[in-house]
């Protein structure tokens, strides 16, 4: 008797749970699967669904790539028992399924099944006719909605050098960690800018009536390590465009700028940095009208809904007609650290909100010692295990730094032969200051970011202005203010474009 229970528990345990697991871990269970699916839809008629890759007058069917991006996301794409594997053209470590057309690839929604195979240039969807009224057309939502948000990953794109590719675009991921909001810049400033993109964003109709180019082109100026690179990732990541960056230096001539611009896409961003080296450089490729005429967008009027940004470490050595108004539509400074913007980096930095050594970091700004955030960044990241060793060194860099001449150390700009910015109008003198005086930001007409006229403590950055040409720089701001106060151009202005958009 025992021997009977004792045998009818191990055929129960043999059949129910043995069984089953090594029929799913071995090629007769996967086999035999594939059968009864095949032996059940036998039972049920089906409806095919076409999607060509193109179109009677040969234009691309976006649904067809929608489709591949849908089918690459798919878990089930791997399970497949052959899948051709490639690695991307500049990223060999990107690995992507390739469909070929053997090739069926099941897929299961709000509980139906369906198949989907490439026959030639043509997709084909196969699903139970009778389920096809309810999961239809909810499911190539779905297809689109995941395909979308694929396709969002932006990338960044390169022009290549080498002799097969020269005067293309070659691309790889763009995954840079900075946003908009990790910028450490004034808080207002920030939503302007957040905003001035949202609403170029909307006025594809506002640019056509008034037959411009709907484009839009930023400055960022300041000293270098002060964020503007880091910006620019934010800024392409805000707009979830593409980046296109363009190395004048690479460009053998105002031709081969044509071309490169013409090869790149809507919803992107063409970022030119360092504008103001190149235009100084002997030996230039690019004339200066290849580059006013890249600006213009005239070049790019075929394909519009684009963004250009250009990166100087001082706008006063640049050509005013290449930053004249409607050129440059946004300018935005980014100046050296000072202490609010300091307290920030501690915080993020090294976690820390007060410190016995602050009043002394504090007296060290307001005596008009500076370094760049990335110079501070460091110094904090390289001592993130003890604030007070951090606090000490960063202390120490300011002392030393005050002692040079011209402070709003550069190395790569002397480097360039560029003259320095003198420290009273690269930081606590800023006209457009940022982080100092951020209470004084607003725009004129052209998008530009001026000091508010209306704020009394604008005596507080006179007295720092000494050499004839800050007084020259002074001159011409209150040049502005006069012509703002005339109400040529003021915020308002600016206001009243945005709002018509
Ligand atoms: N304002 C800032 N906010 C946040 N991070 C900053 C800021 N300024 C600099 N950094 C940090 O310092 C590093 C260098 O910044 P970035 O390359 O953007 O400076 P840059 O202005 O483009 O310099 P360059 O003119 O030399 O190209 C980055 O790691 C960035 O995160
Ligand atoms: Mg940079």
């Amino acid at each position: 008797m025992i021997f009977i229970i004792l045998l009818f528990f191990l055929t129960t345990l043999v059949s129910f749970w043995l069984v089953p697991r090594v029929l799913s871990r071995t090629s007769i269970g996967h086999f035999l699967q594939n059968r009864w699916r095949f032996i059940e839809e036998c039972f049920h008629t089906h409806q095919l669904y076409k999607i060509p890759k193109f179109n009677q007058h040969m234009q691309q069917n976006q649904l067809f790539h929608k489709i591949v991006k849908y089918l690459n996301a798919l878990p089930s794409a791997g399970d497949m028992d052959s899948v051709n594997l490639f690695s991307g053209d500049s990223n060999p470590n990107e690995i992507t399924l390739v469909i070929n057309g053997d090739q069926v690839f099941p897929d299961v929604f709000l509980g139906s099944r369906v198949y989907w195979k490439l026959d030639k240039d043509c997709f084909v969807l196969k699903m139970r006719r009778k389920e096809k009224r309810r999961i239809l057309s909810s499911y190539l939502q779905h297809v689109c909605k995941i395909a979308d948000e694929k396709s969002k990953e932006l990338q960044l794109f390169i022009h290549a050098e080498n002799e097969l590719e020269n005067g293309r675009w070659i691309s790889t991921p763009f995954k840079h960690p900075a946003t908009i909001d990790t910028a450490i810049i004034d808080s207002d400033l920030k939503n302007k800018v957040k905003s001035d993109l949202e609403s170029f964003l909307k006025s594809k109709p506002y640019y056509h009536r008034l037959g411009r180019v709907w484009k839009r082109s930023y400055l960022l100026h300041g000293p270098s390590g002060t964020g503007k690179s880091s910006f620019i990732a934010g800024m392409a990541k805000f707009l979830c465009y593409d980046v296109y960056d363009v190395d004048l230096s690479k460009i053998t001539g105002d031709s081969d700028l044509k071309l490169l611009l013409l090869q790149t896409t809507c919803k992107s961003m063409i970022v030119v940095e360092d504008l103001d080296r190149y235009l100084v450089e002997k030996s230039k490729t690019v004339s200066l009208s290849g580059i006013l005429n890249f600006m213009d967008g005239i070049v790019s009027c075929c394909g519009e809904e684009r963004v250009m940004v250009f990166t100087v470490s001082n706008k006063d050595h640049v050509d005013p007609t290449v930053l004249r108004a409607g050129r440059i539509d946004f300018h935005l400074h980014f100046p050296l650290c000072d202490f609010t913007s300091f307290k920030y980096l501690a915080n993020s930095h090294l976690g820390i909100k007060e410190h016995k050594l602050f009043p002394q970091v504090e007296e060290m700004f307001q005596t008009g010692a500076s370094l760049s955030p990335a110079e501070i960044g460091e110094i904090m990241i390289s001592n993130r295990g003890s604030p007070t060793r951090a606090l000490k060194t960063v202390i120490n860099a300011l002392q030393t730094n005050s002692g040079k001449t011209g402070v709003g150390h550069k190395p790569g700009h002397e480097q360039s032969g560029l003259p320095r910015v003198p420290r009273n109008l690269s930081h606590s003198g800023s006209i457009d200051g940022l982080v100092d005086l951020p209470s004084k930001l607003m725009h004129n007409g052209s998008g530009r970011t001026v000091e508010d006229p209306s704020d009394n403590s604008g005596t507080f950055w006179m007295e720092n202005f000494h050499t004839g040409k800050e007084l020259k720089n002074l001159y011409g701001l209150l040049k502005n203010r006069s012509r703002r106060r005339e109400g040529s151009v003021d915020l308002d202005g600016d206001r009243t474009i945005n709002n018509g958009m």
